[in-house]
């Protein structure tokens, strides 16, 4: 009996020794290693891309901060909270030097300065002739607009913990309207549309520029569709209309997937009889607005096939949702330019265009300037995936700032095509992946992480967009596409890596470009 308890008590005890030699002590040394791994106090180590192209630079030259702002914290368990703290998400670009940033402080405010003193002259003789409210504008230099255009760098439109991103939606969402205008590609247009192509030249949307009292501008995406409606299956996607809500969600999307290439959006109830109507002196623009049978106020796209009152939008009576994108620094101070997308669609009903039929289009491509080098054909398909997730096919061109030449990243502009089909997953936006069979490893890791449950991107993203006005953003169904989207791109990656071998696929965020910068000019000659 003694002998029995003795024996009992030894069994136990090699079994506890047993489970904490192999179990417990490994599990501590590996949280020790851990912690030592992000901290902040030297280089670090994650097992992360590891080259660092100019796009994304070396990671030894990175480090851990812990997480800033309100965007950032995770005090109520929120899965948000944990993936912008995660430490994917907490890798800091080194500090940038005067030639990496756009836009120099004196420059920009001398820009500014000289802009408002010919807004005062301009109004003053504006106001002889038609009667339009006048606001008091203030420029404010600490403004988050501002600071926002101070903030854009080589990497990124804006960084994580920018303070100022977060206060210019506020701004956006409440600040007074001061005067509403056609947007330049629209003036250019004026109102015209070649109905005899498929695709119009450009911007026959409804859009407008609207300026805050402390001079911000935002351009303006009015509601045209219910969130629970479907694009239908027969309409192709050159002539489905914009949706507000998709330019909200893609903004949110963007920052989940930690690109920050989509300019700062949110939504807005617009008073379109106060806040675009009163204040606008464009006639032109005056010219569309009607009062509907129902009282409402409406106004419509000076276009050709769609200028009809029966495409107008209308306020009910006079508000009217909308998306509010923040505007880039003009094209005077910080051009950019415009290029075609190489998988470009047709835009009418029948053409098909290379890359449709060749299934060797990217080896092509992969030989032409500027995609033969740098990071640029990754950011193709960075964009790609993104347009992807959310089921965009109206990529025709795509925007970089000239002043980072061919290095710079990819700006994700005009989303509102995104979010029209939910049952529908379009397999062809992803073909600048699944043609080239590369991606970058920062990308693939960020993905990955999303696709975990315990970051679902579903989840962040139902709780991103519970941050906007005019929640609910997007339906369920669009959030939980979103997942089986992303388990699609995995899936390709999967495919590629299984045929090539990984190292050939996953990019370890790619190698120099072997040329010097290009200009401007010779940047145009290539397009
Ligand atoms: N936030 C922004 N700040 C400054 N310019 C912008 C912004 N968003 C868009 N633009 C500019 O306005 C142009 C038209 O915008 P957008 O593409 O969203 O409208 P669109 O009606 O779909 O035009 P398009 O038919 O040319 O695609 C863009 O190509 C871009 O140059
Ligand atoms: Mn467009």
């Amino acid at each position: 009996m003694w002998r029995d308890r003795l024996l009992l008590a030894a069994t136990f005890t090699a079994i506890f020794s047993a489970d904490l030699y192999f179990i417990l002590l490994p599990k501590l040394r590996r949280m020790g290693q851990g912690s030592r791994q992000f901290c902040s106090c030297g280089p670090s180590n994650i097992s992360l891309p590891g080259q660092g192209g100019l796009a994304t630079p070396h990671l030894s030259n990175w480090t851990y901060v812990p997480p800033l702002g309100a965007l950032t914290t995770d005090s109520t368990g929120s899965k948000l909270g944990r993936l912008f703290a995660h430490p994917l998400y907490n890798i800091q670009t080194p500090a940038l030097g005067p030639e990496e940033k756009l836009l120099l402080v004196e420059q920009l405010m001398e820009y500014y300065r000289k802009k408002m003193s010919r807004r005062v002259d301009h109004s003053a003789a504006a106001v002889s002739n038609i009667s339009v409210t006048e606001h008091e504008v203030t420029f404010d230099p600490d403004a988050s607009w501002l600071k926002f255009h101070l903030g854009i760098n080589r990497y990124a439109l804006y960084s994580r913990d920018d303070p100022a991103v977060p206060q210019l939606l506020e701004d956006m969402q409440g600040m007074a309207v001061v005067s509403a205008d056609y947007t330049q590609d629209e003036k250019a247009l004026k109102g015209v549309c070649d109905c005899t192509q498929v695709v119009k030249p450009s911007g026959h949307h409804l859009k407008l520029a609207l300026k805050m009292h402390n001079f911000a501008k935002a351009m303006f995406k009015p509601m045209r569709q219910q969130r629970d409606e479907e694009t239908p299956e027969d309409v192709f996607y050159f002539v489905d209309l914009q949706r507000h809500n998709a330019e909200i969600a893609a903004f949110h999307l963007d920052r989940v997937l930690d690109f920050r290439r989509v300019p700062p959006v949110t939504g807005r109830l617009v008073n379109v009889t106060g806040e675009i109507l009163q204040v606008t002196h464009n006639e032109d623009l005056r010219a569309v607005f009607f009062t509907s049978p129902a009282n409402n106020t409406c106004f419509f796209a000076k276009c050709l096939y769609v200028c009809k009152t029966e495409y107008a939008v209308c306020g009910n009576p006079n508000l009217l949702e909308g998306s509010l994108s923040a505007y880039l620094p003009g094209l005077s101070i910080a051009p950019r330019i415009s290029i075609p997308n190489p998988w470009i669609r047709s835009y009418t009903f029948t053409g098909r265009e290379e890359w449709e039929v060749n299934p060797f289009y990217c080896d092509t491509i992969k030989k032409l300037y500027p995609y033969n080098s740098g990071n640029r054909l990754l950011n193709i398909i960075d964009m790609s995936i993104f347009d992807f997730l959310t089921g965009n096919m109206d990529r025709h061109h795509y925007e970089i700032f000239t002043k980072f030449g061919d290095e710079g990243f990819i700006l994700h502009l005009d989303n509102a095509r995104g979010f029209g089909k939910h049952s529908h997953d379009e397999m062809s936006i992803l073909a600048p992946l699944s043609q080239c069979c590369m991606i970058k490893s920062s990308t693939l890791v960020r993905l990955q992480l999303l696709a975990r449950p315990e970051f679902r991107l579903s989840d962040v993203m139902r709780e991103s967009l519970k941050e906007d006005p005019l929640r609910p953003i997007l339906t369920e169904p669009h959030l939980l596409a979103l997942d089986r989207r992303l388990q699609k791109v995995l899936r390709v990656v999967q495919r590629c890596i299984r045929r090539q071998g990984r190292d050939e696929v996953v990019t370890k965020d790619f190698a120099k470009s072997t040329g010097k910068p290009q200009t401007a000019t010779e940047m145009k000659q290539t397009r």
